[in-house]
């Protein structure tokens, strides 16, 4: 009996052997993720301004950040899974960035130096510097008050102007996808299948409707639990 109480201890202390030195991997491996993350966030917002200062117009930008741009932001998807985050949320979010970046901007040349892009290019450079300095700064423990402000402020303006900037940029496509008939596929044809990009765009467009205030009102929930100190409960997946 009492060998077998102390196998259980001895068990004990191992499980949690194990699970310390999991949670401490997985910290680690988001420490440098996130502290990655915001350097690439800061290469592109240098290369921005450096473009704009050099060249005085926003005209060939795109071009000279688009593979900086497709590396990082399709390198989020690996928060997907890691996070405690929903699933749903921080998927709709991710992949639809990078859905825009390389099936709608990186695609279609012609949209590419319309304003619309440099707007959600901003936007999302200046969300993403402070919220991956916010990951960061708060695994290390070391987190500015001022870094905590601006993650759960600073999105209550760049959230609804990113969505502008994206919507225009899909409906600057719009005529160049029917023109061109990319990404479409018109009967007849060996699969017997028709798809046309074009609609496919604009129920893009209005899928916004429903999913952009979940999100957003997903983010007001997060700023009244770590701003105010609310307790909140979220529906599982
Ligand atoms: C194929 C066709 C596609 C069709 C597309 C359809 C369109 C759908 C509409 C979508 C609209 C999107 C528009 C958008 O792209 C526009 C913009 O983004 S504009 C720029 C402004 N944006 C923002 O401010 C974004 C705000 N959103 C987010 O921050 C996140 O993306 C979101 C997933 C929405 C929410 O974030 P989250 O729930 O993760 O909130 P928290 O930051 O508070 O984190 C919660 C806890 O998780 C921990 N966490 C999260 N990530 C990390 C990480 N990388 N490292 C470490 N820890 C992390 C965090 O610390 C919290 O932990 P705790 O609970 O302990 O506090």
């Amino acid at each position: 009996m009492a060998s077998s109480e102390e196998d259980g201890t001895v068990e004990e202390k191992e499980n949690n052997n194990k699970k310390r030195t999991k949670s401490a991997l997985i910290t680690a491996w988001l420490t440098f993720y996130n502290i990655a993350m915001t350097a690439g966030w800061l290469v592109l917002a240098i290369t921005m301004m450096r473009f704009y200062i050099q060249k005085g117009t926003h005209k060939g930008l795109y071009r000279s950040i688009a593979r900086t741009l497709k590396f990082f932001q399709t390198f989020a998807l690996v928060e997907v899974r890691i996070v405690r985050t929903s699933v749903i949320v921080t998927g709709v979010q991710v992949c639809s960035r990078i859905y825009m970046v390389w099936f709608i901007t990186s695609s279609i040349r012609q949209i590419q130096n319309e304003e619309s892009v440099i707007l959600f290019l901003v936007v999302w450079t200046v969300t993403e510097i402070t919220r991956y300095s916010y990951y960061t700064f708060n695994l290390l423990h070391h987190l500015p008050y001022f870094i905590k402000w601006a993650r759960y402020n600073f999105f209550i303006v760049l959230y609804p102007l990113g969505v502008v900037g994206e919507l225009l940029t899909i409906y600057a496509a719009l005529p160049f996808v029917r023109r061109s008939g990319m990404y479409s596929m018109r009967l007849p044809n060996k699969y017997n299948v028709s798809f046309d990009y074009y609609y496919f765009l604009i129920i893009v467009m209005l899928s916004y409707i429903p999913l952009f205030p979940q999100l957003y009102l997903h983010m007001l929930r997060q700023r009244r639990r770590v701003l105010h100190g609310e307790v909140i409960v979220e529906k599982d997946d």
